[in-house]
């Protein structure tokens, strides 16, 4: 089956949509973001025609496609198995190939074996770097220059080229050192080299002082210091070649199809340009400054740095470090640096730097004499792979650090979404989840219109990797239907703000507007204690500041113990409430202990009860088994032992009537017997006698030995069965023991429990106190309320004093002593 996805028009996008929502359903457990995409997906949009839309759709979000040619190992581990077929130089199909997820989820019918994707421009695997910035960002480039923000993502799995693309190599420099070539080609002989107009802030700049400048020159010598140790690459000469590096590579930038981009007549041609660099890297939701050599022992972190914004609106990165550079050498110098602490990091946190998000960015000042006329920004993202955690297995750290990449490209996709939606339907104002992560929140201005964004999307062709390349490239679909709406602003209108040595606002005909001060400052950075120096104003202005701010101050302190009273009162409860609820569930818990205790003991009682039956029934039914004999045979044996006996008898009589000897007359009655004993002869008598006696002894030993027999085995018994009675005795034993020590635990749980309650008590009468404390600092307040807030000015200025040793000293507090001992810094004149 077949699925085109034709992204030029609106109509045929929705299938893509379609199943990208169902791919970024087993992407990512933020499963909210599937009814966003499906609300997408079902948006019926309308073909615009109008002017004003066909100019919009000169302005969607340029998406481009690269294709990385195979390499050699790839090739012989039979990769290339025709998944990637460029149709034209807009489209691409894509075939699943035997055993890829796609391919399985299609034989059993659902989706599809073959994708067909559009994109502004495909460049195919043999596309040369030169032609590929040409192709792609030389006119953004192009419209920085001309005082327009650009922004520019690499996206893709990890190993599908985007270093490549934006860094590239030395022999193939990437659009990056392209940019930088063209950017000082077109500012060569106009370069500022005073140093000491820096950016500031979001979209300001600020004068530097002698000292300043002189911290910006050392800062920079210390981080070229830092590739001393390395072979300086030979530069090559040449006419239209310039030499740079990154990494451990050096570039050689020929770039032949360069248009110069000419300075607009009139005043632009007195105007100079400075240009600073800074290059930092976005990890698990941190912001890291590449420029900062990252702490060589194991156990130092790195710094994080703050992403904040002006009053403006506009985001950026607190405390980075700006580069002034003079040439696209000293600029690839900074990327060799960065590059270099960024694999030092990786190396150290043990985690690859294709897991970061790494931001290279650009600002041009346009001067005119010492005025900065306007500013302009190029940031160059190489993002994170975009592999899913799923299929890489991945566990703890790397599951969050997974995590973090996979949710920071979810939310640059919502963005991208909500921004479409947006514009689609236009009634429709939907949330847009740029602060949801930093590397939106550090780009919001640029996507809400301020310059203009675009996407390399890099793939790779291999069979191996082909689900997860099918997933970017349905990334990319909702990515290009976004249109970005970039007001036609020119040079002056982005003119940014002027700002002191020390960061601050500094008014023409030296005057300061403290109001504009205030405006321009956020609330954080104004109660910051590093940012509020207001030494700088003069005495009257300082006064009234403090005067505001003691007025915020008053005004805070009363919100702050309102709200402590509420929430002391709220926690008293809340712990009230849990300590109820913990007793209750230990005497349940207890009670329940005890139970099941007693109910053990009772049944292991029960249990030795029973196995003794049945061991003694058991012996007894051996016993009867072993002594059985059948009646036939006893009664048969009886009436042997009976006939024995009566010829013992016989025996015996006739042996007497023998010995009596012959002198003896029989009888009249004996002679019957004489007779019938006269039979046998005497011996032949005697030794039937003795036969008949022997097997009476036999007899007789044999029932003794029986008997005796049975004795021993009545005797085994006993004592097996005495041994069998300690057992169960020792068992006993231990259960009662044991018995006994959970008794003894159910006891101390209920000391504890005691001990508890005491303590409940105790925290009651504390909670009673500090709410007579409490009325009586409202008191207090209530005083100082009445006396606010005008007061002369030596007693307003004890009770600044006094605010600001107050036990209670707030930030804006600790600002206000700051300010009053920064005062005397106003003789100091103005740079
Ligand atoms: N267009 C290209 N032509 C030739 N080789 C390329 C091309 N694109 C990438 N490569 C090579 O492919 C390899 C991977 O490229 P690269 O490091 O740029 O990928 P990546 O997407 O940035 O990976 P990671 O996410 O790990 O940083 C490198 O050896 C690079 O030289």
């Amino acid at each position: 089956m077949t699925t085109i996805i034709d992204l030029t028009h609106d109509g045929t996008v929705l299938d893509a949509m379609e199943s990208t929502c169902n791919d970024l359903h087993a992407w990512n457990p933020h499963r909210d973001v599937l009814s966003e995409l499906s609300s997408i997906a079902s948006m019926q949009s309308e073909v615009l025609d109008t002017a004003e839309q066909q100019q919009q759709k000169h302005q969607q979000l340029r998406v481009y496609l690269r294709v990385r040619p195979f390499s050699k190992d790839e090739i012989s581990s039979n990769e290339d198995q025709g998944c990637v077929v460029l149709e034209n130089a807009r489209t691409v199909m894509l075939h699943a190939p035997k055993g890829s997820a796609t391919m399985k989820s299609s034989e059993k019918g659902v989706g599809q074996a073959i994708h067909t994707f559009s994109f502004s421009q495909i460049f195919g695997p043999e596309t040369k770097q030169a032609d590929l910035f040409e192709g792609t960002i030389k006119s953004q480039v192009h419209d920085y220059l001309e005082g327009k923000n650009a922004l520019v993502f690499s996206y893709g799995v990890t190993n599908a080229g985007k270093t490549h693309t934006i860094q590239g190599s030395q022999k193939d420099p990437g659009i990056l050192p392209q940019a930088l070539d063209v950017i000082f080609r077109h500012i060569k002989g106009r370069q500022y080299e005073n140093m000491d107009l820096k950016p500031y802030l979001g979209s300001a700049a600020q004068y530097l002082g002698p000292d300043q400048v002189q911290q910006e020159r050392n800062t920079k010598a210390a981080i070229f210091a830092l590739l001393k140790e390395e072979n300086e690459p030979p530069r090559v000469s040449g006419v239209s070649s310039h030499t740079s590096s990154t990494g451990s590579l050096s570039f050689s930038v020929s770039y032949d199809n360069t248009v110069e981009f000419v300075a607009a007549p009139g005043d632009r041609d007195r105007s100079q340009f400075a240009l600073w660099v800074s290059f930092y890297e976005i990890y698990n939701e941190s912001v890291y400054d590449l420029l900062q050599a990252s702490p060589t022992s194991k156990t130092k972190r790195r710094t994080a740095l703050r992403v904040c914004e002006d009053s403006a609106g506009n985001s950026y990165v607190r405390d980075l470090r700006w580069i002034n550079v003079h040439n696209s050498e000293e600029a690839c110098k900074i990327l060799r640096v960065g590059n270099k602490n960024r694999s030092a990091a990786s190396t150290k946190m043990n985690h690859s730097s294709s897991r970061s998000h790494s931001i290279f960015t650009i600002k041009l000042l346009r001067i005119d004499g010492t005025e900065v006329q306007a500013m302009s920004e190029l940031s160059l993202c190489d993002l994170a792979g975009s592999e899913r955690c799923g299929k890489t297995k991945t566990f703890g750290e790397r599951l969050k650090e997974a995590g973090n990449i996979n949710n920071s490209l979810l939310i640059l996709g919502k963005c991208i979404a909500a921004l479409r939606s947006n514009q689609s339907d236009r009634m429709k104002n939907g949330y847009i989840p740029f602060r949801e992560s930093k590397l939106t929140r550090i780009f919001q201005s640029i996507f809400c219109g301020k310059g203009r964004a675009s996407m390399i999307v890099n793939i790779n062709q291999c069979a191996s990797t082909y689900d997860e390349t099918l997933h970017v490239m349905k990334f990319s679909a909702i990515a290009k239907q976004v249109v970005q709406l970039i007001p036609t602003k020119c040079l002056e209108s982005l003119t940014p703000r002027l700002v002191g040595r020390d960061g601050k606002p500094l008014l023409k005909n030296g005057v300061i507007d403290d109001q504009a001060l205030e405006n321009y400052l956020s609330e954080e950075e104004l109660l910051d204690e590093d940012e509020a120096d207001m030494s700088i104003l003069p005495q009257e202005d300082l006064m009234n500041v403090i005067e505001n701010l003691r007025t915020k101050l008053l005004a805070e302190r009363r919100k702050n113990l309102v709200q402590e009273i509420d929430i002391r009162k709220e926690m008293g409860d809340a712990m009230l409430q849990q300590l109820m609820e913990s007793e209750e569930l230990r005497n349940r818990q207890v009670a329940e202990l005890k139970e099941s205790y007693q109910e053990k003991l009772e049944n292991t009682f029960e249990m030795y009860k029973d196995a003794l039956k049945d061991h003694a029934y058991q012996r007894a039914l051996e016993r009867v088994e072993d002594d059985y004999v059948p009646l036939e045979e006893f009664i048969a044996e009886q009436e042997k032992v009976e006939a024995l006996e009566q010829k013992l008898s016989e025996m015996e009589h006739k042996l007497s009537g023998s010995t009596m000897g012959s002198s003896m007359v029989p009888t009249k009655e004996n002679s019957s017997q004489t007779e019938s004993i006269s039979q046998p002869p005497p011996v032949a008598m005697q030794e039937g006698l003795t036969a008949v006696s022997k097997d009476a002894e036999q007899c007789k030993l044999l029932l003794k030995e029986s008997a005796m027999e049975k004795l021993g085995e009545q005797k085994e018994l006993i004592v097996s069965l005495q041994k069998r009675i300690a057992v169960l005795n020792d068992a006993l034993h231990e259960a009662r023991e044991r018995f006994f020590e959970k008794t003894s635990e159910i006891d101390t749980l209920h000391k504890k429990l005691a001990d508890q309650a005491q303590d409940l008590e105790s925290i009651g009468k504390g909670s009673l106190e500090k709410d007579k404390e409490l009325a009586l600092l409202k008191e207090e307040l209530a005083k100082l309320s009445q006396k606010s807030p005008v007061q002369p000015k030596r007693g307003f200025m004890a009770n600044i004093r006094e605010s600001v040793t107050s036990p209670r000293t707030s930030t804006i507090a600790r600002t206000l002593r700051k300010s009053v001992r920064t005062t005397p810094l106003l003789k100091r004149p103005f740079h």
